[in-house]
This record gives structure tokens, sequence and C-alpha cells, in this order.
């Protein structure tokens, strides 16, 4: 059973269609990355995997069950990084992963070695006292990815990680993701950083614009493997 499964899944917002068809799936242990232009519905399909968007037609499943946003099972199989995290201004990097963690069950011991960890693994240990509104955008977006980190999960989402990284940073990113593949989560992400993919050598999927007059089949979405619109990674 695949991790993710997408199937026909297609968006309508304000009675225009914002999202043709689309298929793919993920299996533990790999990687999509979704490229496309601006507006092609990266983020959108992102949001069905999350529960944010339903759709207007088809089906998610994560696992094999239904996405269900409200369900402690579901929401510990799945973490996302999608828009941005709503950071407290009077609590340190430290204090919102401790927090993360044992909102998860961790002990406050064990919470507070994750916080150190995630956060000596994405490199800012350094920063670990320091408030969010303290951060340069690149530190904020290695905190902010933490949060996704320090919880548990088997699939992960992602949107545009790499922004505000620098080249070193995106390294890390891919090589961090790529240990987490290898741990067996199933990792999807949105990008428009060509090295990000190469890093992490992973299946793409290229979504198309959908104009709102394109109701039927594919459009122009395209898999690793060809022009159908069907990916599997
Ligand atoms: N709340 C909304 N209401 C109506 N249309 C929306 C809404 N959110 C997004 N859209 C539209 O859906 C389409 C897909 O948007 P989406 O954010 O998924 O694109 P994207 O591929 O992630 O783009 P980008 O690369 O710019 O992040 C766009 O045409 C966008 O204008």
């Amino acid at each position: 059973m695949p991790a993710v499964r997408v199937e026909g899944v297609s968006v309508r917002r304000g009675g225009t269609r914002v999202l043709a068809a689309v298929d793919f799936e993920v299996a533990a242990g790999s990687v999509l990355c979704l490229t496309g232009e601006n507006g092609s519905g990266k983020t959108t399909v992102l949001r069905t995997l999350t529960g944010q968007v339903s759709p207007s037609s088809g089906r998610v499943l994560i696992v094999g069950e239904p996405v269900d946003e409200r369900s402690p099972k579901f929401r510990r199989r799945l973490a996302a990084l999608l828009g941005s995290v709503p950071f407290s201004t009077t609590m340190t990097a430290r204090e919102h992963l401790t927090a993360v963690a044992a909102s998860w069950g961790a002990s406050v011991r064990d919470a507070n070695a994750s916080a150190d960890e995630v956060l000596a693994r994405l490199d800012i240990l350094d920063l670990s006292d320091r408030f969010p509104h303290e951060l340069s955008s690149g530190q904020f977006q290695l905190l902010s990815l933490a949060t996704a980190l320090a919880r548990p999960f088997e699939v992960l989402v992602l949107d545009e990680p790499e922004q505000r990284l620098d080249e070193d940073r995106r390294e890390l990113l891919a090589r961090i993701l790529t240990e987490e593949r290898a741990r067996g989560a199933a990792i999807v992400v949105a990008t428009h950083s060509r090295p990000l993919i190469d890093e992490l050598g992973a299946a793409e999927l290229r979504l198309a614009r959908s104009p709102g007059a394109r109701d039927s089949g594919m459009g122009d979405t395209r898999g690793p493997g060809g022009d159908d619109g069907r990916a599997a990674a």
C-alpha cells in the first residue's frame, strides 16, 4: 500500500477549476517533487493531502485511509510545512520545539532533548534562545522546518522548503530529507528548485496551469515516466 495515493483529484475554487485531475502515488521511503509554474496548483495538491482543501473530484488516501484532519491517528501520520507557522513572540526557538515534541506525548526531558537534536540537525543550535523575530529570514525558515521535523510522521508534506535558504542550507535540507526517506518516510515536496530535486534524486510530477475552462483529462500534467499525468515515487 502506498503511503500517499492521489486518485483523480481536481479542485474548484470560486467556480473556477484551479487544479486539473491529477493522480500519483508515493511509497514509504521515497520522495516526489511537485513542480510547475506559479499558480499551477502545487500548494493546492499539498492542501488536499493535509485536509485543508477538499477535492472537487477524486480522493486522497494516506496510508490507505481517507484524509481526516480531526483524527489524531491521521495527524500523527502526516506532518506538513505549508504556509507560515504561528510562532509566539514570547517563546524561544528551543521552547517552541520542546512544546511541539511534548504535544505529541514526549516527556519534558525527552522533549527538551528532541528540541536540541532538531536544532542541531538544522545547524541552528546556537540560535536556541532567540525569539522567532530575532532570526534572519533563512534562519526563520530553518526553525519553521524544525517544527515539522520535531514531531512524528510517516508522510512529510513541504511547500517550497528551500525558500530563503542559501546553497549550503539547501544542501543540508536535501541531506535531512534523504535521511528521513531512508528512515521510511514518504515525502511530497512542492518546489521551484532544480538543484533540490537533483540533490534528492526525486521523482517529479510537473503540473500545468489549469485554465478553468479545461475540465477533463490530465491537461499538461506530466509524470516522470511520460505525459499522462500519472506519477509514482
Ligand atoms: N483561496 C483561493 N480561492 C480561489 N483561488 C485560489 C485560492 N487559492 C489558490 N487559488 C488559485 O489556485 C491556483 C493554484 O494555486 P496554488 O497556490 O496551488 O499554485 P502553486 O503552484 O502552489 O503556485 P506558486 O508556485 O505560486 O506557489 C492559482 O490560480 C490560485 O490563484
